[in-house]
């Protein structure tokens, strides 16, 4: 027989709406708590609003910008949670510690990057076109 998990009797069941509520409520603490504690995920929030705004004004397609966007914040919020647990076991330096930051770090610097390709080739052409420059 397996053993409850603790405080799984306060727990809704799995499939109730109020369990999916009780979990989107704690994501979007997340959001929050990233949102006033990270200077990065600021920025990229408000550049990714920006990107979108564009996207709409210039008629381009909005998938692949929303995709882009979406990419880029999801691995800064990985990137957020990945810091938070390396502090919690390792505070004191270590070769280790390094390692999963670093990394963690450059998936983020990566995704930006592709991101920033997709804007450039879905923004620039309508943009060029719309400010009469082609
Ligand atoms: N405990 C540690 N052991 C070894 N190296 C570490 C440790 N903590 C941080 N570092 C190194 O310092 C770098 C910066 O780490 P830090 O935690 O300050 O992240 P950051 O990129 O400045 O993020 P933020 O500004 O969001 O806190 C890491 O990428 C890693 O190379």
């Amino acid at each position: 027989m397996s053993t409850p998990e603790p405080g799984a009797a306060r727990r809704p069941s799995a499939r109730s709406p109020r369990r999916w509520w009780r979990s989107a409520r704690f994501a979007w603490t997340g959001v929050t708590r990233t949102y006033r504690t990270q200077a990065n995920f600021r920025l990229e929030c408000w550049a990714a609003l920006g990107a979108l705004g564009l996207t709409v004004w210039l008629r381009a397609p909005v998938a692949p910008v929303a995709l882009a966007c979406a990419l880029v914040l999801s691995l800064e919020l990985l990137n957020t949670a990945l810091e938070a647990v390396v502090d919690l076991v390792s505070p004191e330096w270590h070769a280790l510690a390094g390692v999963a930051k670093d990394a963690a770090a450059a998936a983020v610097l990566l995704g930006s990057a592709g991101a920033l390709i997709v804007g450039l080739s879905v923004l620039l052409p309508p943009l060029l076109t719309r400010l009469g420059l082609t």
